[in-house]
């Protein structure tokens, strides 16, 4: 019997913005912050937010099917995952990305046919190269662009923090390490280590605050520097988790020779990524990240795991291997 086609796939996934812009303006209204703080009947909600009577029933019970909400007796509640995960007031709070995507990348992915035609970034300040310089120019912007970052790596920080062997080594420097999930999930899963987070001068302020609030400022310490300009801070180990994808071939490359040099016999460099499969056909979020590359930087790309480790070697990393951490995310490892 010969398999009637059906468009149900091609139709989900060509109107699936609808399904992330309904997401993506609930968190940008605070729907799941003023659920958690009490459930409320659609007039109240609707009031509270401040939306239009049109359309509010319509999103919220969009919600409600998207599995976003519950509703019961016309009362609207945060699903335990929206609860945990998408409150602002909660540590687990990992809605930082979905605010930047809505507040950034929505609007450039729709210039997706331009990029991919010119091999341009489309992002804000477009005629300037450096993503970070564009993005530091406006305080808010850091402070949300650091901020998505952690809900970017908070499941990949966990991962690490149980799947590299840290009894031992003793010392860490997370490079690139914006609010700083990953030193703060490692000492907090350690208590022998001792970790610096290294980034650019304007993340000091936005570091520090994360690491008190954690209370580890005993543990974890902010080195200001520029990753081209400065040599690295020694460590036995150095963790790139996002770093690399964000620049061209050459660069990618310096970068890890840096690792090299700042680390001692023996030491280790974790390189963490949505990598792409080797045979580049099954982690589509691996590969549609590296055309989030395309939007945003002058010459990034995502990768393989094969591609790192063939750069590891050429760096003189003896021994490399890669392992899985969560969901598409994966870890380059690469022994001095
Ligand atoms: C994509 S974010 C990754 C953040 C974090 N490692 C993670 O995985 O969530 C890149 C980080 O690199 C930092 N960065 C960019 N250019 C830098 C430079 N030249 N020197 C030091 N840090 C830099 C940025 O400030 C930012 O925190």
């Amino acid at each position: 019997m010969t398999m009637k086609p059906s468009p149900e796939h091609l139709l989900r996934i060509g109107m699936s913005f609808w399904n992330a812009k309904a997401l993506l303006s609930a968190v940008e209204f605070g729907v799941f912050d003023a659920l958690a703080e009490t459930p409320a009947d659609l007039r109240t909600l609707r009031a509270k937010l401040g939306l239009h009577e049109r359309s509010a029933r319509d999103f919220f019970d969009a919600l409600v099917a998207l599995k976003l909400l519950e509703r019961e007796g016309g009362v609207y509640r945060n699903t335990p995952e929206t609860d945990f995960f998408l409150v602002r007031s909660k540590p687990s709070y990992v809605g930082g990305l979905l605010e930047m995507a809505n507040a950034r990348l929505y609007e450039s992915w729709g210039r997706l046919t331009e990029a991919l035609k010119t091999g341009r970034r489309q992002s804000e300040n477009k005629e300037e190269g450096d993503l970070f310089a564009a993005l530091y120019a406006d305080p808010e912007r850091l402070r949300g662009f650091l901020s998505a970052m952690s809900g970017v790596s908070a499941g990949a920080a966990n991962a690490i923090a149980d799947k590299f062997p840290w009894k031992d080594y003793n010392s860490f420097v997370d490079v690139g390490a914006a609010q700083g999930m990953v030193p703060v999930t490692l000492a907090r899963a350690h208590p022998h280590l001792v970790g610096v987070g290294f980034d650019l001068p304007q993340v000091q302020p936005i570091f520090d605050e994360f690491v008190a609030a954690n209370g580890l400022a005993a543990r974890i310490s902010f080195r200001a520097g520029d990753f081209f300009a400065d040599p690295l801070p020694q460590a036995d180990v150095i963790i790139m988790g996002h770093i690399l994808h964000d620049w061209d071939l050459d660069q990618k490359r310096l970068l890890l020779s840096k690792a090299y040099d700042a680390l001692p016999p023996g030491g280790a460099l974790i390189v963490y990524e949505a990598l792409i499969d080797d045979e580049r056909r099954e982690n589509a979020f691996g590969l549609l990240m590296s055309l989030n590359m395309l939007i945003e930087t002058a010459g990034g790309f995502d990768y393989t795991g094969a591609d790192c480790q063939g750069w590891m070697r050429a760096a003189g990393f003896r021994e490399t291997r890669v392992a899985h951490l969560v969901g598409p995310d994966s870890m380059v490892i690469g022994f001095k």
